[in-house]
């Protein structure tokens, strides 16, 4: 399997600020990869050097096979690109707009399809301008996905989506994966990563701090598990690194238990920990 994405030693300084401290990172093909981090950590800046809009300090980027600071327009036709801040509302129509996208691609898909994709069918007639803020998202989901991308980049999407908005944008993003769509997403919701991401690097002041899956981010398999129950005397909490031979021994002294729980660190308590070690 090739790579989508190779980043070795990145750095970006702006003046008076070392932005991107000399990160290294390796996306394969087909693979939804989360950037995680707090404001300012510098994802947005990672993510533009490798789309090709903004210079790197030093370090090298290979994004499909060539250097985003010097490849050029075909390139760039094989990525989507969804950008923090919302395109600019023009006079035109959702419908309009999609149409006009799609022509700047060599194999574009089909833009009503696309718009029924991000759930605009009922607003593909409306003014870009006269739609809501998360619906305005809605477009620029549409707009990067238009051209039949190999690499989607999505920098905090659905910001300002309501809740089923955000699942069915989650929908849509297992769709394009499974079509071989290699996604590298920023997100501040962890629920999110859990959702749609294969890996995720944790991304504080400028450095890679964690790699892993969801799962295993930070040794969180491995982390110690609480086990709860309750019996006549209460409530009982007990910690272990061995959950399952304290469950079975309790099951064998007791039967079955009630209101019996199991729980490892959540994504979101490693992440903390992972942010709150940062000097
Ligand atoms: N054009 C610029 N000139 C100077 N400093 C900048 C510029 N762009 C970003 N920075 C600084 O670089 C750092 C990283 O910013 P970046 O936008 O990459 O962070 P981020 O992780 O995307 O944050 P957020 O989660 O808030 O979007 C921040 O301290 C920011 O103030």
């Amino acid at each position: 399997m090739s790579t989508a994405v190779r980043v070795r030693g990145l750095r970006k300084e702006y003046p008076g600020h070392l932005a991107v401290a000399g990160i290294d990172l390796d996306i394969p093909d087909g693979e939804v990869f989360a950037l995680l981090g707090p404001n300012g950590a510098g994802k947005t800046t990672t993510v533009e050097i490798l789309e090709g809009h903004r210079q790197r300090t030093s370090g090298e980027a290979v994004v499909l096979g060539e250097d985003p600071g010097t490849a050029g327009r075909a390139w760039r036709a094989r990525l989507g690109i969804v950008l923090q801040t919302a395109t600019d509302a023009a006079e035109l129509t959702v419908a309009e707009t999609v149409r006009h996208f799609a022509k700047y691609y060599p194999n574009p898909r089909d833009p009503e399809e696309v718009i029924d994709q991000v759930g605009l069918t009922a607003k593909a007639g409306a003014r870009v301008k006269s739609l809501s803020g998360g619906q305005r998202r809605r477009v620029d989901v549409a707009l990067g996905i238009v051209g039949r991308p190999e690499l989607l980049f999505l920098d905090e999407p659905t910001t300002g989506f309501d809740p089923e908005a955000r699942r069915q944008f989650w929908a849509l993003i297992d769709a394009l994966a499974h079509e071989g769509t290699t996604i590298l997403l920023t997100t501040h919701y962890l629920d999110e990563v859990e959702a749609l991401a294969d890996r995720l690097a944790v991304i504080a002041r400028g450095s890679v701090v964690a790699e892993g899956t969801p799962a295993t981010l930070g040794g969180r398999e491995r982390a110690e598990a609480v086990v709860r129950w309750q019996d006549e005397r209460g409530d009982h909490e007990e910690r272990t690194p061995f959950p399952t031979k304290l469950v079975s021994q309790l099951a064998a002294d007791r039967g079955e238990l009630a209101g019996l729980t199991v729980t490892r660190p959540s994504l979101e308590d490693v992440y903390l920990d992972l942010i709150g070690e940062q000097p």
